[in-house]
């Protein structure tokens, strides 16, 4: 055997030895999930990866493959935190609620704490039209664009693991709530006409809020809507004065017990 052939000997001997450590790593993880399940623990410990990326920044400190290694570990706790996902809910969660309730936020956040995939209904419906919401509605009609709504929603059933944030009037149609509970769980986000308010004061891009931007004006409209949105629901999740992972956890601990 020349030196080459032996390198390569080598090469293959260390990618076994990687393959070894990520199913033992995976094996672990799912322990781990294992664990805080059975002893009733929060599943979402961001201290954890904090102290977990700060044990390896030590670790690499002066090696000379620093970069590509962290490549490599970003990719791993990216899978890991999938594989977690997974062993949750094999299925699509769908946030509802009203505007301002906190779908995106809580989307992002799941989406960073458990590498899920987010569709922002209102988004990608208004890029795929080339149009914004309210054009949309003035160029067509509320009928049209809750007929792409349910297109969507459709079309999400042949996802997994993914976050599908709805538009705030999405569960307002009877046929599209049909279609949300065939991609999963739905979870309705709640708050205060006050603490809407508070979130929404700031911000010009809702125009169904236009003219009601006000208590009052949100407190109405949420009493018109409540009816749809609860009966829409697998899960309401009140959000007021709660921080997103407070909410987040909430929201895995509400379907751990529905599954069991
Ligand atoms: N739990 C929370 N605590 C404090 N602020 C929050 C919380 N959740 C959301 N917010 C803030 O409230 C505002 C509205 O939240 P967000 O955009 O997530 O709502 P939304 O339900 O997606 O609204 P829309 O239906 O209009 O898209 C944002 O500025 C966000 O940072
Ligand atoms: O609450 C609503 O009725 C709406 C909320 C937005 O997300 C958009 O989907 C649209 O402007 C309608
Ligand atoms: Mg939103």
């Amino acid at each position: 055997m020349n030196d080459l052939e032996m390198y390569r000997e080598q090469l293959a001997l260390c990618d076994d030895k990687i393959i070894d450590a990520l199913v033992e790593r995976n094996a672990i993880v799912e322990k781990i999930m294992a664990y805080k399940e059975e002893y009733g623990m929060p599943i979402l410990q961001p201290q954890q990866e904090a102290k977990q990326k700060m044990r390896l920044e030590e670790k690499l400190e002066d090696n000379k493959y620093k970069e590509e290694i962290y490549d490599v570990f970003r990719r791993i706790l990216r899978n890991s935190k999938k594989i977690q996902a997974r062993k949750l809910f094999d299925y699509n969660i769908v946030l509802i609620g009203f505007m301002g309730a906190g779908k995106t936020t809580i989307s992002d956040y799941l989406s960073t704490m458990f590498a899920m995939k987010v569709v922002e209904m209102d988004q990608l419906i208004a890029e795929r039209e080339e149009m914004s919401i309210p054009d949309i509605f003035a160029t067509y009609g509320e009928e049209y664009f809750r007929d792409l709504e349910t297109g969507l929603l459709v079309e999400m059933q042949s996802n997994k693991n993914t976050v599908i944030s709805c538009g705030g009037g999405a569960a307002l149609r009877e046929r599209n709530v049909e279609e949300m509970k065939k991609n999963g769980r739905v979870v309705l986000l709640t708050a205060s006409p006050q603490t809407i308010y508070e979130r929404v004061k700031d911000s010009d891009d809702r125009p169904v809020l236009n003219g009601r931007k006000n208590v009052k004006g949100i407190s109405e409209l949420m009493e018109q809507r409540r009816e749809k949105y609860e009966a829409a629901a697998d899960i309401v999740i009140n959000t007021d004065n709660k921080t997103v992972l407070q909410i987040c956890e909430e929201l895995v601990q509400r379907i751990i017990e529905m599954e069991e």
